[in-house]
């Protein structure tokens, strides 16, 4: 799920941090960006001063908003670190000042809190500031794959049509409607905002489970949940297991057809909890989208329990949505080609493969939207089922089915110096071949080109649910010195 994580929660930051009579380029945010190695509020700082030496408009001076603002929010009045309270990619192989915070750990949807604080507001809302974007280069208009060739042919996603057996494919739509009474919205915080994904989510655990290690199950879960604790995940109900099957057999087939990357996972599927399976799904998040403007922001899927370069197969039941892929472009190519953004439409009884690479390259999305096509299920709810809270005709249920790597047991993640475990991400913009001045070779578009190899860093997310202070702990991922694999390079 999503985190503050990524270079446009950055932009988004230096935004908020900037008074309202400021406006700045992109350009200008992500120079001062790179100028000041990621430091937001240093950032904000370069930005206003241009703009007070160019304009002389403000009479405020950015210093003493800067402290207004934090000493505003905190509980001890102690003007803070915003950076040092942004679990964010780094930007440099310089770490960061470690501010160990004292930690009040939340339980729960209520999230009890140490200090008066806004109310929870929309992720969306909260991104959508007031960006005047001048790109330097055009920006390639989004462009819609409207059939599985089309996916297949521009993105490294497969898409499958009528997947199910319809009546499986309603009833499990149905029985998911029914759990999703009990979903949350999940919360984090973003800096000092208490922000909510506008859409319900939940986990669900394949049983029986694996080497029956539930304390490994426990650690995946409060991971999941941005490091949540007290949250339980829940069984596959019967027709998700059925469901589970075909998807396996789907994606195994696709999988034998495509190039393998040497970090995929190359476990042995003779292993008896590999089931002759080169990829096998043992968990799956659950996602509800009710009405056209519930959706999910930019992002890409968190590696830490599934490991780099992961598939992952995504089942859409219900109302037609669109799942927007953005291609994220690499430091040694900003300037030189645009991002392209693909549409692909989601029907009822849908699965698309992200195969792997897909969250080394793109972060994927569902955008809200102004109208919906309403859903007109071929099959009515089963009998046993009590009726329904929410519309049928109105929501969206997606289950991303996917693969918790035993190499990347919760015991073996490293821990942050807030005490919790680390988040693995992916380097997308090629920041560790750019800093070791490296050409491994840049990408292109398209599931056929050439990938640049992706690096990988675990980075303190303590913040999430901390009020948003982390410790800014990171580290590059080192496999061989990790004692990961094997992988795929390895058979
Ligand atoms: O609803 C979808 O298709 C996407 C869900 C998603 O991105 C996620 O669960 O991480
Ligand atoms: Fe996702």
């Amino acid at each position: 799920m999503d985190g503050p994580e990524d270079t446009d929660t950055l932009l988004a930051l230096i935004c908020s941090l900037l008074p309202d009579n400021i406006a700045p380029t992109q350009q200008s945010l992500l120079d001062a960006l790179l100028q000041t190695e990621g430091d937001v509020e240093k950032a904000a700082e370069i930005i206003s001063k241009q703009r007070s030496n160019s304009k002389r408009k403000r009479n405020v001076s950015l210093d003493g908003w800067l402290i207004r603002a934090a000493s505003s929010n905190d509980a001890n009045g102690q003007p803070s670190s915003l950076q040092s309270r942004l679990g964010t990619e780094p930007f440099s192989k310089k770490p960061r000042s470690a501010n160990a915070t004292t930690s009040t750990t939340k339980t729960g949807p209520s999230l009890p809190l140490s200090r008066p604080v806004k109310p929870v507001e929309n992720l969306l809302d909260v991104l959508r500031q007031p960006l005047s974007v001048v790109p330097s280069v055009p920006r390639l208009p989004p462009l819609t794959l409207s059939n599985p060739s089309l996916v297949a042919q521009h993105t490294p996603c497969t898409h499958h049509l009528g997947i199910l057996p319809p009546e499986l494919a309603c009833r499990l739509f149905y029985t998911m409607l029914h759990e999703a009474r009990d979903w949350s919205r999940n919360k984090w915080w973003l800096v000092d905002r208490l922000v909510e994904s506008p859409h319900r989510a939940s986990l669900y655990t394949r049983h029986p489970v694996e080497g029956n290690d539930e304390a490994a199950w426990q650690g995946i879960t409060r991971a999941w949940y941005n490091g949540r604790r007290g949250e339980v995940s829940k069984p596959f109900p019967s027709p998700m297991e059925e469901a589970c099957r075909i998807v396996e057999k789907t994606v195994n087939a696709e999988m034998c057809k495509r190039k393998r990357f040497p970090l995929e996972w190359g476990g042995d599927p003779d292993d008896p909890d590999g089931q002759g399976l080169t990829w096998r799904a043992n968990f799956a998040a659950a996602n509800c989208y009710e009405g056209a403007k519930e959706g999910v922001g930019f992002h890409s899927d968190r590696l830490t329990s599934i490991g780099p370069y992961p598939t992952i197969a995504s089942l859409s039941l219900g109302t037609r949505r669109v799942f927007r892929l953005r291609e994220v472009i690499a430091l040694d190519e900003v300037g030189k080609r645009a991002a392209q953004t693909f549409d692909i439409p989601l029907p009822h009884n849908s699965l698309c493969i992200m195969h792997a690479s897909t969250q080394e390259r793109f972060k994927h999305s569902i955008p809200p939207r102004s109208t919906i096509d309403r859903f007109h299920p071929p099959y009515p709810p089963p009998p046993e089922l009590p009726e329904l809270a929410s519309d049928p005709g109105n929501c969206r249920i997606n289950i991303t089915f996917q693969f918790f790597r035993p190499d990347f047991h919760p015991d073996t993640i490293p821990r942050c110096k807030c005490g919790e475990m680390t988040t693995l991400r992916p380097d997308m913009k090629g920041r560790q071949r750019e800093s070791e001045g490296s050409d491994k070779g840049s990408r292109s578009p398209g599931s056929s080109g050439e990938h640049a190899t992706t690096g990988y860093w675990w980075t303190c997310t303590a913040g999430d649910q901390n009020e948003g202070k982390g410790c800014g702990f990171w580290k590059v991922m080192d496999v061989k010195a990790e004692g990961r694999g094997p992988f795929v390079s390895d058979l």
